[in-house]
Parts: structure tokens; sequence; C-alpha cells
């Protein structure tokens, strides 16, 4: 499928056609300036040079139209050609199966051509230079060897008919990341808890010890708020077996820590009141920690490191820097790398203590190679978020990933099934305070709801009707469930490979229990189990018996719908994040019963899912002041 194109998509055939339409005519005249290039058979050639904006430059550049991708190879070759009308369209027939996904059988295939193939999932290299090489050779190698990788992956996913991510094209952003390497002594991949190694390139560890052997690599797995414990220690085994090094991490909690930390320093000085947001007792003050008890190993291995322990463990794991004659002292450079929306910038924002940089669910926020001088011995540089070829099952796993924009989507069902049979009929209609009507088994239903089934229940339930018929609008309804579970509301995470596999419902079983649901519409799952079907109907809303042609009434109609599934006290909210993040320079300063709860956790050793589940157990007999909480690290710069 080939996406809808930009706005404002660059390439070549853009350019192409302005310059021949007059379009800009007269500026691109004089754009730039010549610039003479020799292509691979030695023969002369004349390119104008790009003098565009650097954010212009700078931006990522995943997936290309086949005209623009075409095009932007040629140009990247400096070669010449000829287009040729090609007639490949595929006709996909729609049976009973969604096209759009894999069956079990076809998956397990899928999965061991992407074993097979796996070495052949590579970064591209920066091409060798010295002091004789000028800039303009170096950025001819540069170009030529981008574009041989670029025709390695392209053969590797046409002869072998794999789907790889939507992988980084454009050259500015990779020659950020050669930057990046080449500066740290310690490269940290952070990675999305949820799909470890869906956002990991093995080949970019490899990439950095070719560089330098000294330098190392550390695998920061952030978002492990969303683990239960059995699954970090799952994962912990994974990692070890396969020698990698790596750490839990939870920006979201070490952010809330230091709200936290800062609001109690405050509440030194007045006697403040808390704001709680629910029924769980809050301390209201929190008394230094006498001594931190040592950590066995089992602990060391699954926990979620806090800020501090982070900064110490990149030092510890950086090599010791061995200064040349005449050198100036230097600190450890820690270069951060990985995919959008993976959680760097709320790292970098952890570890400063203090909002820098702009935190967002848009992919591709940060766009600059940026260093943070974080304290007397360590420097940060943050790269631009790319993403690295890798493999994929479907289109639909990459949207799920958050790897494929959902605002863009045009097929949804193959998503919406991959939800549908991730996350337990019951709780999805716990959350959203729907019915799900399935099929029957009898009459050829699976147990499970679809997709399709899922989406018209919200659709239903929260009154969205399409135009003309009314029927339930299934794909506005897609938008708000597949952001919801990008986003983690509707939590899922991908077991570590293991032989025999590991079943993915019983490794996320604890996680679709009363303490993930949202404050107020906890109590609602075991009401639901223990009534039968029959009862619930007469409750809960059906996807056939509501109309949803009158538009004026929707509002009310889902305010009402709600209420008579929730009670008295129904809210028509979407589920709230457990750890969900408001940042404000005034939120600093209220600090709240959760966030309160979230530093005494950590500070005391207490699992934060644990926490979630038994929140106010632990904090019986008052909750203690965490040892050394201070200001945050002041920046040199
Ligand atoms: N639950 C949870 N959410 C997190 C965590 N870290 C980041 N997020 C959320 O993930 C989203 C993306 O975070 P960012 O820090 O903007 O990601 P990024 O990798 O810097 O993204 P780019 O700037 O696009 O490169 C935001 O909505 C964050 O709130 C975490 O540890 N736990």
């Amino acid at each position: 499928m080939v996406l809808p194109k930009s706005k404002n998509s660059v390439g070549l055939g853009n350019s192409l056609m302005n310059d021949r339409f007059g379009k800009n005519k007269s500026s691109n005249m004089h754009r730039g300036n010549a610039i003479h290039r020799t292509n691979q058979l030695g023969e002369k050639y004349v390119t104008n040079e790009k003098q565009e904006a650097a954010w212009v430059k700078m931006r990522s550049v995943t997936e290309q139209g086949a005209l623009d991708e075409f095009l932007n190879t040629a140009e990247l070759a400096g070669t010449d050609f000829t287009a040729e009308k090609m007639n490949n369209v595929k006709i996909v027939h729609v049976d009973q199966k969604n096209p759009y996904l894999l069956s079990a059988a076809e998956e397990r295939a899928t999965k061991k051509r992407h074993k097979d193939n796996h070495n052949r999932l590579t970064v591209p290299r920066r091409p060798h230079w010295d002091d004789k090489t000028t800039p303009q050779e170096l950025d001819d190698r540069e170009r030529t060897s981008l574009l041989e990788w670029r025709r390695g992956l392209a053969e590797l996913q046409e002869i072998n008919d794999l789907l790889l991510t939507p992988f980084e094209r454009n050259i500015e952003v990779w020659r950020q990341l050669w930057r990046v390497i080449e500066r740290s002594d310690l490269v940290v991949q952070i990675v999305d808890a949820r799909n470890p190694l869906m956002f990991r390139s093995d080949d970019l560890d490899k990439y950095v010890k070719e560089v330098d052997a000294r330098k190392n690599n550390l695998l920061l797995v952030n978002k492990a708020d969303m683990m239960t414990l059995e699954q970090r220690q799952a994962w912990a085994d994974y990692f070890e077996n396969e020698g990698i090094n790596y750490t839990f991490f939870s920006a979201e909690l070490a952010k809330e820590m230091n709200e936290a930390r800062a609001a109690a320093e405050e509440s030194d000085d007045s006697e403040g009141s808390y704001e709680d947001e629910d029924e769980v007792e809050v301390p209201k003050k929190l008394e230094p920690q006498e001594e931190t008890e040592p950590r066995d190993s089992e602990d060391n291995r699954t926990r979620i490191l806090t800020t501090d322990e982070l900064e110490a463990l990149f030092l510890e794991r950086a090599p010791k820097i061995q200064l040349k004659e005449g050198e100036a002292p230097r600190k450890t450079s820690i270069g951060l790398v990985g995919y959008p929306n993976v959680g760097k910038s709320s790292t970098i924002n952890a570890l400063i203590g203090a909002k820098k940089v702009s935190v967002s669910a848009t992919p591709g926020k940060t766009k600059h190679f940026q260093t943070i001088h974080l304290s007397e011995e360590v420097i940060l540089c943050d790269c631009p978020g790319l993403v690295f070829p890798n493999f994929a099952t479907t289109k639909a796993e990459l949207v799920c990933n958050g790897v494929l924009p959902i605002d863009q989507l045009r097929e949804f069902t193959g998503p919406a099934g991959i939800v549908a049979s991730r996350i337990p009929k019951r709780f999805l209609e716990a959350v959203y305070g729907m019915k799900i009507k399935i099929r029957a088994q009898e009459e050829g239903g699976l147990g499970v709801p679809t997709g399709s089934e899922v989406l018209r229940a919200y659709a239903t339930a929260r009154g969205f009707a399409t135009q003309g018929m009314g029927s339930p609008d299934e794909s506005r309804a897609a938008r708000y469930i597949l952001k919801d579970y990008v986003k983690g509301k509707l939590l899922f995470c991908t077991p570590p490979p293991a032989d025999p596999e590991i079943d993915a419902l019983h490794f996320n079983r604890e996680l679709y229990d009363d303490a993930h649901l949202p404050a107020r519409r906890r109590g609602h799952l075991a009401e639901m189990e223990s009534v039968a079907d029959s009862d619930v109907n007469s409750v809960a809303m059906d996807a056939d018996e509501i109309s949803l042609q009158d538009a004026p009434l929707r509002g009310q109609k889902t305010a009402s719908i709600d209420r008579t599934f929730f009670g008295r006290q129904g809210n028509a909210g979407h589920l709230r994040m457990p750890f969900s993040y408001q940042y404000s320079e005034q939120g600093k300063k209220q600090l709240t019963g959760r966030k309160q709860r979230t530093m005494v956790a950590l500070e005391n050793d207490i699992d934060p899912a644990d926490l979630r589940r038994n929140g106010k157990k632990h904090f019986k007999g008052g909750a203690r002041r965490p040892k050394g909480a201070g200001k945050p690290t002041p920046l040199d710069d």
C-alpha cells in the first residue's frame, strides 16, 4: 500500500514538476551553486547544490511514493534514467480472513524468513575519511555508501518479499547518527519496553564497535512502568542469554519522582495540602530513609532504575577515558539513539530534572543532534529519532507499534484486528463502557471479537455515526482505539522469543485486572464477570438497537449510555494512564497522592507495578522521604 503523499513532501519528483511548470521557477534557477560530480562510471556531470533551510534538510524521510523513491535513488546515484510504466497492481480478495493480517502459519513462515535474513538488516556505514579527504569527496562517498545500502535493502525486500520498517532514507539524519557515534564513549539505544526487539538494531551495536572497539553499547528499555515484574524477568533472561547489556528505565516514573522531590522540598517550608487523586491515603510528610539496603542480584536484573542510578550506570558502562599526551581532560560522552517516540526526550528531561526538550506524542520532534552537559562528568549527545531497518510481519503491526502514523491511516481493519485479538474482550468493555457483540461460535465466531466488532461497539457507545447511512463510524472509532493502544492505555507487551513460544495472552494476563482500569471504573470488571451475558445486555448498549441517525442527540446519548453501563458513578472519559504525565511549571508544585506514592515506591524498593495494585497497603505505617533528594543537577551551559 502506498501512503497518501504529504502535501509537503519534498523530493526530486516535486522539484522537477516545479522546475518544469514554473512554480518557483525564477528562484529555482538561482538556487544553488553548480557542483561538478563524477559518477561510478567515471562520467562527469553537474548538479545544483541545494540550499535548503536546515530543518528541511533534516526532515525525516521514511516512506516515499514510488516515483519519489525512484528519483531520489537516481539523485543519490547521480545517474540519468528513463522511466518505464509498470503494471504490477496486486488484487487482494477479501474473504472471511482479514487480508491485512497473517494466519498463525503464515506468521511462523514469515518469522522464519526474518530470522534467515536478519544479518542483512544493516545501518549505513560512514565511508572512510582522513585529513586529506576534501568535504566534496566525503560528501560523494557518503552518498554512494547510502545508495549502496538502500539498494541492498530494496533487493532484500523485493527478492524475499519481506516487509521492512519505513526506515530512514534522509542522508542528513544518518550523518547525525554517524557524528553521535563517533563522539560517544557509550552509545545507548533506547527502546520501547512493549516490544524491545522491534525498536532495536543489533547491527548498530556492531557498527559502534567497528568505529572504535573501546566504545560500549547499552540497551535502555524505557517505559518499563508498562511491564509487570514477571515480564521484566522474562526479558532479563533473554537479554542475558543473548549477551545484551541492558537496563530497565521509566522516564515517566523518573519524571514523577523529580516532581515529587521538588514539591516535597517546598512542602518543608510551608505546610502545603496535597491534592490526592484517589482514595489512597498519603502520608503528609516523607521521612529521610535511614540507609539503603543492598539489593540482591535478582532485583538488579529487573529493577527500574532511578535517574541517579542511570547516570551512575552510564559512567560504569562507559570505557575509561584514555587521554593522549597533551589532550585536555574531557567529560564522558553518552550518545542517545532510538526510534521516534521511544522516549529519548523524556529520558533526557528526567535526567536533567527540568524541561529542556519538548515532549510530544508526535513522532519526529527531536531533529537536531544536541549536546547536554548533564554533570561535571557526563555529556549527553541526543540524536534525532530515526527508524532503523527492521522486519515487520504486517503494516498493521507497524501501526500498532506506533511506527506508522495513525492519522494517515486508510486501512484500519488490520490494526483493529490486532487490538481485538490482544486485549481481552471483558477488559475492553470495562475500559470503554460498552458491550461488544460477537458472532456466536455456532455461527462460525471464534469466541473473541473481530476488529470490526470492537470498532462498531466503540462507535455505538460514543455515538460516532457515518454520514448518510448513519451506521457506526468504524474508521473514527479506530483512530481513538489505536491511539489508546499506541499510548499504552490499552496495554500489551510482546514476550521475548523462546522455543517453544511464550503464550502472549498468558504473558500479559496481569495487565487486565481491576487495578489497570481507571480509578472510577474499578470494580466493574469483577461485576461484569459475575453477571451473565444476558443480564449485561439488559443494561449495555447493543450495536443493532441504538440509532445513531440523530446527530444533535449524540453527546447526550453517549453520556446516557455510559451512565447506564456504569451506574451512578459513570464516567464517559477515557482510561487514564496509571502514571500519565501532565507537565506544567505550576503542576510541579502540586504534589499529588499518586506522584508522591511513585517516589516513595521507587525509593523504598517497591515494584511500581505492584504499587498500582496494592497502593494503599504499601503506605500503611507511613513512608519515608528519599535519601539525598536534592535539587536537579545544574547545567553547565
Ligand atoms: N508510560 C510511559 N510513557 C513514556 C515514557 N517515556 C516516554 N513516554 C511517552 O512516550 C511519548 C514519546 O516520548 P518522547 O520523549 O517525546 O519521545 P522521543 O523518543 O523523544 O520522540 P522524538 O522526539 O520524536 O524523537 C510521550 O507521550 C511520553 O509521555 C515512560 O517511561 N513511560
